[in-house]
């Protein structure tokens, strides 16, 4: 394979600016039937994202993805996001009880804006089943499948009706599925983004991987409509997990959808836990991602996300933090 490289290896290349200030510069996304304020989303993950701060995201026009780990909470959740008249998305796998979970959304007018199939290799028949079964039943829902590494499965999946598909096999900052299989798009992401987002005929989102606000404008450079993260929306006030000091710091804890700590057994665990420094507010984060991504735009020469789809990039192997830890 050809032109392998990561998120540290780039860097865009400036155009002249257009505009007198970065406040100009407009960051919001339209995916599927809604206009979002950011091309990022929160990761599905049961360390990253409550009902409380979906509700916060919803509400102050961020895409969220409710993680799937409370089965059971699901539709209750539906009902108060749709009282309040807001976006509704959820997630779900793909065992036998999934499939009667459609069906039901369907006889109780639950049927949510967004379902994202999270499943860790989406390129297979049990996704394709999944993604045919919403259309089937609920198919004014806006179906995300995957997690998908290749143009192969992104196309596959298209085709059979996902509107959107998931890229990044094991990039996670929790993620020990490159070490434990040897498998992933791990140490290329960016490239494998590339690969998929030339194949791609609907929107793509970057998933894992990202460890500054500068990957986001990179991602979109590389074609992703929507860039999920888990790691720099982990350990603030308002992220669910655990809270302890360590050394004189609080940190919070931080653990992956395939961890013993999420299965509660053993058994083909592909995650870890970490403890992240904490970090104050949720919104401070969102500002200042909003302000970096403004501060892309006008270096890419202007004032819509679609400026940063055009820009030039090199390849700098290994060299832009010139050997400084910033992460
Ligand atoms: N993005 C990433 O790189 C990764 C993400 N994850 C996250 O971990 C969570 C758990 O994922 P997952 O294990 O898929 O979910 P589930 O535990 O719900 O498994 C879903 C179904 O897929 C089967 N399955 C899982 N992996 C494979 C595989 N490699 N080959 C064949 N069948 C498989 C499982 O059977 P059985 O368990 O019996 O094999 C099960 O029937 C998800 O939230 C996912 O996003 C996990 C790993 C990588
Ligand atoms: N291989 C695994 N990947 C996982 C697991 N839990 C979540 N994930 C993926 O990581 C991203 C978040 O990545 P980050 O670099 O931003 O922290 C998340 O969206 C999932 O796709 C896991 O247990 N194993």
């Amino acid at each position: 394979m050809e032109n392998v490289f990561d998120y540290e290896d780039i860097q865009l290349v400036p155009n002249k600016c257009i505009v007198e200030s970065r406040s100009e510069c407009d960051t919001s996304i339209q995916f599927g039937n809604h206009t979002f304020r950011l091309p990022v989303v929160p990761a599905n993950m049961q360390t990253i994202i409550d009902e409380k701060i979906a509700m916060y995201l919803a509400e102050n026009g961020y895409f969220y993805i409710m993680h799937r780990f409370q089965p059971e909470a699901r539709k209750a959740f539906i009902e108060r996001m749709q009282e309040k008249g807001l976006v509704t998305s959820i997630s779900v796998g793909v065992k036998p009880e999934e499939y009667t979970f459609i069906e039901e959304l369907k006889q109780q007018e639950l049927v949510p804006d967004y379902i994202t199939i999270d499943i860790a290799h989406g390129h297979s028949n049990a996704v394709i089943r999944m993604i045919q079964h919403i259309k089937t039943h609920i198919p004014e829902t806006f179906v995300i499948a995957g997690n998908v590494g290749t143009p192969e499965a992104v196309r596959e999946l298209e085709n059979a009706g996902a509107d959107a598909t998931k890229v990044g096999i094991g990039p996670g900052k929790v993620c020990i599925t490159k070490i434990k299989t040897g498998f992933g798009t791990g140490g290329w992401q960016l490239a494998a983004l590339r690969l998929c987002g030339k194949a791609a005929t609907k929107p793509i989102i970057a998933d894992g991987g990202i460890r500054t606000h500068g990957d986001i404008a990179k991602s979109v450079r590389f074609g992703a409509s929507m860039v999920m993260i888990g790691s720099l929306f982990a350990g603030h006030d308002e992220s669910p997990g655990e809270v302890k000091e360590v050394d004189g710091k609080v940190v919070k804890e931080y653990f992956g959808s395939a961890s013993e700590f999420q299965k509660g057994e053993r058994k083909n665990v592909e995650g870890k836990k970490m403890f992240v420094e904490h970090k104050g507010k949720l919104q401070d984060t969102l500002i200042e991602m909003e302000q970096d991504l403004q501060s892309a735009i006008s270096y890419a020469g202007g004032d819509t996300l679609d400026a940063l789809r055009h820009v030039d990039y090199v390849v700098v192997k290994n060299s832009i933090f010139n050997g400084d830890k910033v992460y």
